[in-house]
């Protein structure tokens, strides 16, 4: 039985109405691949808490808890693992996002998040931006 991991990831999304994505590192697994920012849920972490702690990490940004709205969820099956992922969206913050862990960022569209290479996983969750967008 392969083992489930909980990931928790957010889509910002700015006035225009783009969303966050940034580029994992190289080093990392799926290099290269633009993914909504987020992390691993740790023990005795809320996927809420977990997202305040990684977009602080990672990004530099200060995000309340009333601000992340569930939108879906990815369950994909990973050759290694099963990811489950809960994907929010979250349109205040207080900062401007900075890779401060070296990862380029880019605010993209949602018609042209398939322009940027994400992990299989994400696919599916991109008609579900576009539908919250556009609405
Ligand atoms: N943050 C985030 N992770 C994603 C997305 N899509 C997707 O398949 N993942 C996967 C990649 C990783 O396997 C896992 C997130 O792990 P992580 O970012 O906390 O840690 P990591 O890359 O250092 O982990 P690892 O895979 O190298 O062990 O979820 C996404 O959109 N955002």
């Amino acid at each position: 039985m392969k083992k489930m991991v909980l990931v928790a990831a957010c889509a910002l999304i700015d006035a225009d109405g783009r969303v966050l994505l940034a580029q994992r590192p190289q080093g990392k697994s799926m290099a290269g691949l633009w993914e909504f920012p987020g992390g691993k849920v740790e023990a005795g972490e809320r996927p809420e808490q977990t997202l305040i702690r990684e977009l602080d990490e990672e990004l530099s940004l200060t995000v309340k808890e009333e601000c992340l709205a569930p939108l879906t969820f990815a369950s994909h099956g990973y050759e290694d693992f099963h990811l489950l992922m809960p994907l929010y969206v979250c349109r205040r913050w207080s900062g401007t996002p900075v890779g401060r862990e070296g990862q380029a960022l880019k605010w993209v569209r949602p018609v042209r998040l398939r322009d940027y290479p994400m992990p299989p996983a994400d696919e599916p969750l991109i008609p579900h931006l576009m539908d919250l967008v556009s609405a």
